[in-house]
This record gives structure tokens, C-alpha cells and sequence, in this order.
């Protein structure tokens, strides 16, 4: 892109296959070093500034989060001059208060996933890095998406703890009650190595989740993809006017 206007990068979980209000000038069938994103990158314009839009499970939905290419995705992303990512997801609640349809600024990530490639750095093993990783998330980022969720009017519960699990499978009850004593409060399968690779690669990296069930044996129901749709269907309009509110104000 070679400028030096900002540009965002915004990974589209479940729900957010692709933005209609996107105005795209560019569709971009790319590859890296660690192989193929999960879709081609979206190249335009949301609220007057430049994007790149990245269908995380792929475009349709296809990829299990588990199988992923976190790397290749992250890299994509900066290949493409993003310098910053906001990343939507998909969450489980397991705090009493973060009910379904509404929006969680998470501040925090305790990762339960194995087998994922967590790093950039595999090959060169004469120089060992260690990123600082104690707040995984921009603050600056999840600043302004706090300015433009209240220049919005959109309520959403500032800060959590988002549990990675490995996924593709919901939780046991047992096993949210055990997340749940480790201090975590929403519970995903994507925000690992996604986040941490963001942080390697130097980009600024925020997550914007979105509730759509009660996290498993929080509720005497069982977990239905009905509901967790009703859910996304419900609240995705919100995240949008956030995202949009976000850009706009940069
Ligand atoms: C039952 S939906 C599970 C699916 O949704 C979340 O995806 P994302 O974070 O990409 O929105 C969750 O992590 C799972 O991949
Ligand atoms: O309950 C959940 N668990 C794990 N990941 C999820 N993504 C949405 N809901 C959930």
C-alpha cells in the first residue's frame, strides 16, 4: 500500500464472513511464507478509512478454529500494510452479567489450546524471543473502541477475561466451572495464537467479542446452533456501528 495513512485490518469471526458496508476496491488472493490465508483479503474503504477485512474461518465459513492458519492470516494482514487489527469474535459467557447478544471489551486471554503453531519464531534457533505479552490487547485500541461505542450508544461491558479453549467441541459443564475458578469470564476458541502473533509481528491487536450463548451448564439448556445464529443475528448489527464509529473517528 506503501502510505503512511493508517491502515486496519479487521478478522471477521463467526457472524462476520464479510462487511456490506465495505467498500471494496480490491480483492486479494495472497500467500506468505506460512502459506495461504484463510480467504482473500477484502481491500477498501469503512467509515473513510483504509481496510483490510479478513474472513477468519474462511469465506463461506469452512475453517474449524482449530485449523486455522493463524500465521499465515496474521501475516497476510501485514503484508498488506495493516499496522493494526481488530479482531471480532464469537464468545460463550460464563459470567452471570455478560448476557447473550451483548458486546465484551476483553482485556485479558488465559489460552487452553495445544497443537497450534504459537509463533513466528521456529526456525532460527540460535536467538530465542520472548514478546512481552502482560496485556494482550492495544490499550489504545480498545480505548477507541470505547469512545466510539459510547458515540454510539452501544452498551458493552469494558474488560474480561476471554478463555481460549481448543475447541472445535463446546465445553463439559465441569470444564466451564474449572474456567471459570481460573478468573475467566467469556470463553472462545480463536483469540490463540491469533492475539500473540499480532503482538510478534508488531501490530497493534484488539478484541471486540460478542456474546451468543451461556457458556456450557451455565443455563439447564443445551447449547443449540438456533440460538448462538439468534444471537450473532442479534447483536452483529451493534459491533458493526462500532467498528464503523471506531474508523470513522481515527
Ligand atoms: C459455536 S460457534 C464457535 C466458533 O465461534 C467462535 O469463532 P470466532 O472467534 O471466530 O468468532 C469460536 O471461537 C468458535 O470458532
Ligand atoms: O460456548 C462457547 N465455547 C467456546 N467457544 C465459543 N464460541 C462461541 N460460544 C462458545
Amino acid at each position: 500500500m506503501g502510505s503512511s495513512e493508517p491502515v486496519w485490518g479487521i478478522i471477521g469471526g463467526t457472524g462476520l464472513t464479510a462487511i456490506d458496508s465495505l467498500e471494496v476496491d480490491e480483492t486479494l488472493e495472497t500467500e506468505t511464507v506460512w502459506g495461504a490465508p484463510s480467504a482473500p483479503l477484502r481491500i477498501g474503504r469503512l467509515g473513510g478509512r483504509k481496510v483490510v477485512f479478513l474472513a477468519r474461518h474462511g469465506d463461506p465459513h469452512r475453517i474449524p478454529p482449530h485449523r486455522v492458519n493463524y500465521r499465515a492470516n496474521i501475516e497476510a494482514l501485514r503484508q498488506a500494510g495493516v499496522d493494526r487489527i481488530i479482531a471480532v469474535n464469537a464468545v460463550g459467557s460464563i459470567h452471570p452479567a455478560m448476557t447473550p447478544s451483548s458486546l465484551v471489551l476483553p482485556d485479558q486471554i488465559i489460552d487452553y489450546t495445544w497443537g497450534r503453531a504459537p509463533s513466528f519464531h521456529e526456525e532460527n534457533l540460535e536467538h530465542a524471543v520472548h514478546v512481552d505479552f502482560t496485556w494482550p490487547y492495544s490499550e489504545s485500541i480498545r480505548d477507541a473502541l470505547r469512545a466510539a461505542a459510547a458515540e454510539v450508544d452501544v452498551a458493552f461491558r469494558d474488560g474480561g477475561v476471554y478463555a481460549c479453549t481448543q475447541g472445535p467441541r463446546l465445553e463439559t459443564a465441569a470444564e466451564i466451572r474449572r474456567l471459570e475458578q481460573d478468573g475467566s469470564d467469556v470463553v472462545g476458541m480463536t483469540a490463540m495464537p491469533e492475539a500473540v502473533l499480532a503482538r510478534e509481528a508488531e501490530l497493534d491487536y484488539a478484541c471486540l467479542a460478542l456474546v451468543v450463548n451461556w457458556a456450557a451448564g451455565r443455563t439447564s439448556e443445551v447449547i443449540t446452533m438456533d440460538d448462538i445464529r439468534s444471537n450473532l443475528d442479534a447483536g452483529i448489527g451493534r459491533v458493526l456501528q462500532v467498528l464503523e464509529a471506531c474508523l470513522r473517528a481515527d
